[in-house]
């Protein structure tokens, strides 16, 4: 389902983090957000997936639309998102943190729904061991594969590859790629590594002082001036 959001303004007291942002992205497209530290990026991510109430905007996906909406009813819609910080359970097993995920959600098996995330991710082989005792780049699979268990219309991924190393921030494209041919939904994704926004995105936009300045292919937007100067300096 395309999803949109528009004009959407969050205030915090005094402070705007987001000054008007419209964002259109289409079923099955892969769309990079960008741009300087507190630029607005994740609060986007927040009030689309419902962690904040936005000052004003409206949301629509399909042929729903809403101007505020709960963390769980976004996931139940299929707005799922990954968080810039992992945070697990301790002394869950890979398989129970996924399931813990997916019962979250309340509809469908939640079994069901947890192994084929894990198979999606070829995650299967670890489903046994302790979450928390997963090498770091591992863990960030697994913060993906919570977010893909059951319903997903829209993914949301907050730097998926904050932390890893090329040959990793590599498995990471080819995942998000394989999930956008698997399960046709829209994905946005958040990442300071260039390399993985160039490679895994059909369109990037570009976000400064809370506001859009730049919208189109990754190698136009690479060389728009307005983005030179606020994002990628000289
Ligand atoms: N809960 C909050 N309370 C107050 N201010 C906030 C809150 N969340 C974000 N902000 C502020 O809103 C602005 C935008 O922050 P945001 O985290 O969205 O930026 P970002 O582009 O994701 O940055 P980064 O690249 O560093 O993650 C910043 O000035 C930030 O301090």
């Amino acid at each position: 389902m395309n999803f949109k959001a528009s004009d959407v303004v969050m205030k915090f007291k005094g402070l705007t983090a987001l000054d008007g942002v419209s964002l259109d992205v289409a079923k099955g497209e892969i769309v990079g957000l960008i741009g300087p530290n507190g630029s607005g990026k994740t609060t986007l991510l927040n009030v689309t997936s419902g962690v904040y109430s936005p000052t004003s905007g409206s949301f629509s996906m399909g042929a729903e639309s809403w101007s505020s909406i709960s963390l769980r009813d976004a996931a139940r819609r299929g707005i799922r998102r990954t968080f810039q910080n992992i945070r697990l359970f301790n002394s869950l097993t890979v398989l129970e943190t996924v399931e813990v995920a997916s019962a979250w959600l309340g509809t469908g098996d939640r079994r069901e729904n947890a192994l084929n995330a894990l198979d999606e991710l070829h995650f299967t082989q670890h489903r046994d061991r302790i979450a928390t005792e997963l090498a770091y780049g591992m863990q960030r699979r697994l913060e993906i594969a919570r977010a893909i268990a059951g319903r997903l219309e829209f993914l949301l991924l907050d730097e998926p590859t904050a932390g890893l190393n090329h040959g990793e921030s590599e498995e990471i494209v080819t995942i998000v790629q394989a999930i956008r041919r698997r399960r046709g939904c829209g994905i946005v994704i958040i990442d300071h590594d260039l390399n993985v926004i160039m490679n895994v995105c059909d369109r990037v936009v570009v976000l400064s002082e809370g506001k859009v300045i730049a919208s189109g292919p990754p190698q136009e937007v690479r060389r728009d001036p307005q983005v030179i100067k606020a994002y990628l300096g000289s």
